[in-house]
């Protein structure tokens, strides 16, 4: 199922020929419409209503980047901590973007503590689908403080630090999960109460060729609600 959404990918891009930065978009934008849709600007009980997204080094958080960017649109108050970050234009021009609209970067992680009191909820873009073998630092640290916070977590793609396939018990457990393109096998270990469905950009013939089944996404939404 990894070398599945993988291969999805690879697809997408070489015979499809999208670029990167299309689908980020989608996805990213994916995240942040969920977002607003578990968890409503007028439902939270901190304001102004500010948002932690954590990004890491590779596609998912990317993705994280650009649902920062739709957040702060959409009226949240988003801080991004972003310590990894590849030298690649596309991750610099997603990050100034992201400055350009006066999104804060954080110099370091927040304790469990300080990230209950001040942010409503946690946006989880640290990995995604080729997350692989022992967490390396700093997502080591980030991942133990995200596991004693009490405000909920918005996993994108997949929780991470979870096996892309068998998942994690002892790993993060998010409130809200966004699978991305198709859910992958680890969403059958989600207990949290939102799971969403975005990426609402597989062309028919993908979805055939992969028999993804895809639910009907309602109208023209950019995600669907599974459970
Ligand atoms: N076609 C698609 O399916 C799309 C995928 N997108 C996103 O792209 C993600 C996949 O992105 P990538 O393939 O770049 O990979 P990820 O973002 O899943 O992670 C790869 C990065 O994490 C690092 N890493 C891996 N294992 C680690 C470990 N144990 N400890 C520390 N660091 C580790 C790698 O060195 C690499 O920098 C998807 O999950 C999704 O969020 C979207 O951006 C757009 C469309
Ligand atoms: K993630």
């Amino acid at each position: 199922m990894q070398e599945e959404a993988q291969h999805i990918d690879e697809e997408l891009f070489d015979e499809y020929s999208f670029s990167v930065d299309q689908l980020m978009e989608l996805a990213g934008l994916s995240c942040a419409t969920a977002v607003s849709k578990g968890y409503p600007l007028l439902s939270l009980l901190k304001s102004p209503p500010r948002v932690l997204v954590i990004c890491g080094p590779g596609n998912n958080g990317g993705d994280g980047l650009v649902c920062a960017r739709h957040l702060k649109l959409f009226g949240y108050e988003p801080s991004v901590l972003y310590p990894k970050r590849p030298s690649k234009q596309l991750f610099q021009n997603l990050t100034t973007q992201c400055e350009k609209m006066d999104i804060s970067f954080l110099t370091e992680m927040p304790e469990a503590d300080v990230i209950d009191e001040v942010y409503n909820l946690v946006v989880d873009a640290i990995f995604g689908f080729s997350f692989k073998g022992a967490v390396r630092e700093p997502f080591g640290d980030i991942l133990s403080q995200l596991k004693k916070i009490t405000v909920p977590i918005a996993s994108v793609d997949i929780p991470s630090g979870w096996d892309v396939e068998n998942g994690c018990p002892d790993g993060i457990q998010p409130d809200m999960l966004i699978s991305l393109t198709a859910p992958k096998k680890a969403a059958n270990h989600f207990k949290g109460r939102y799971h969403f469905l975005g990426g609402r950009f597989v062309p028919p013939a993908l979805e055939q060729k992969y028999q993804l089944n895809l639910p009907q996404y309602p109208g023209t939404d950019c995600v669907q609600q599974l459970n």
